[in-house]
């Protein structure tokens, strides 16, 4: 009887909002506990907004989708499959799904607020990383990225930008905005991610599979240890493919063997020859010493994040300009706005 009356209420439902269910539940109501305070980030479609929930006293982040946005661009599906992979994933190193609903004009994704801001935000400011951190940032990401595997999902986005700072100094693997669910042994044909850190294999159009995420993750740590990436953006694929096929991936000699070699398995342009599990990953000899158990991990906080947190110039680098101003013209029918203001913690909380 319940479940009927329930599909009876979808159906009065517009097609605008029923398309969304049931990944993001639609909520008419403003949510009185949750308050706006400042602007994160411009994601692709629309803000990341720093929210205060003052019944739970926590900050979120909450990425807002316009509606139309996904809709113009054809990725309704990726959108639920966005929250269907983040609301699974509960590891030390992921961001995991606080809650996702929906609105007349909006879908919101909201997780926990990462205030130490991105990877690329650190790596722009310190230039590059001393090996002792590329070592601790390589293990959490590899768990995490064996994790994510092991589910069956393939991230396709991994990059400097995409890994949040958390508090408590170690990094958090985030944005499964183009994550795709994938058997062990399946192949994907899409042409996705980040030019500068697509494998050959995705750059040609496929088959590709999960080893197209180490290959990176070796982008990343590569550039995080050198300061530079091995190879500059081109402005399309093919160009970008035919200078990675060309490319001979040498390491920069201030680079550790240990180092080097880990490097250069993970950047193998032959996807069967590649590093592409976390069995082979934590047994090489860059991590002598070191332990893949999320928990001792979390122990030893990676010192330089949290000397971050309060870095003159980290908000501004990573609020990337947005400001609330910007936001008035943005129809956000969930939140008002404060006026004029970057970042405002109220003295008085919502009555509710
Ligand atoms: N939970 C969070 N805590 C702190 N910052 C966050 C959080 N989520 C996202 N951000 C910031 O917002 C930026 C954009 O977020 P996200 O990548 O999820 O959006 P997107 O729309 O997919 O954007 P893009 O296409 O640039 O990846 C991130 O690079 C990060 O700086």
């Amino acid at each position: 009887m319940c479940t009927c009356a329930k599909s009876q209420e979808t159906n009065l439902l517009p097609t605008s909002t029923s398309i969304f269910l049931p990944e993001f539940p639609h909520r008419e109501a403003r949510p009185a506990h949750l308050q706006v305070t400042g602007v994160i980030a411009k994601g692709s479609f629309g803000p990341v907004l720093k929210v205060k929930d003052w019944v739970k006293g926590k900050t979120y982040a909450i990425k807002v989708l316009p509606k139309s946005e996904v809709l113009k661009h054809g990725v309704l599906e990726q959108a639920k499959e966005e929250v269907i992979i983040q609301r699974q994933l509960q590891h030390a190193f992921v961001l995991g799904l606080e809650d996702c609903w929906q609105s007349q004009n909006n879908l919101f994704i909201m997780c926990d607020y990462c205030r130490t801001g991105d990877l690329y935000t650190y790596w722009t400011l310190t230039g590059h990383f001393k090996e002792r951190e590329v070592q601790v940032i390589a293990a959490e990401l590899g768990s995490a990225l064996g994790f994510l595997h092991d589910f069956g999902i393939m991230h396709r986005d991994l990059k400097m930008e995409n890994i949040l700072l958390t508090d408590q100094g170690h990094v958090c693997l985030a944005d499964f905005g183009l994550s795709r669910r994938l058997e062990r042994g399946a192949k994907a044909f899409t042409i996705c991610g980040t030019i500068q850190y697509m494998a050959p294999e995705v750059l040609t159009g496929g088959p590709y599979s999960h080893a197209a995420d180490w290959w990176s993750l070796g982008i990343l740590l590569y550039t995080l240890a050198a300061g530079e990436f091995p190879l500059p953006p081109e402005s399309d694929h093919s160009s970008m493919l035919s200078k990675v096929t060309e490319h001979p991936y040498e390491m920069p000699e201030s680079f550790s063997p240990a180092l080097a070699l880990l490097l250069t398995e993970l950047l193998c342009k032959t996807p069967m020859r590649r590093l592409r599990c976390l069995e082979r990953y934590r047994t090489q000899r860059f991590f002598n010493g070191v332990s893949f158990d999320s928990q001792v991990l979390m122990k030893f906080p990676i010192q330089p994040i949290l000397e971050l947190k309060d870095h003159p110039n980290r908000l501004e680098k990573s609020t990337r300009g947005l400001t609330f101003d910007q936001l008035q013209n943005f129809e956000c029918d969930l939140f008002d706005p404060p006026s004029s203001a970057t970042d405002v913690s109220p003295a008085v909380p919502h009555q509710h």
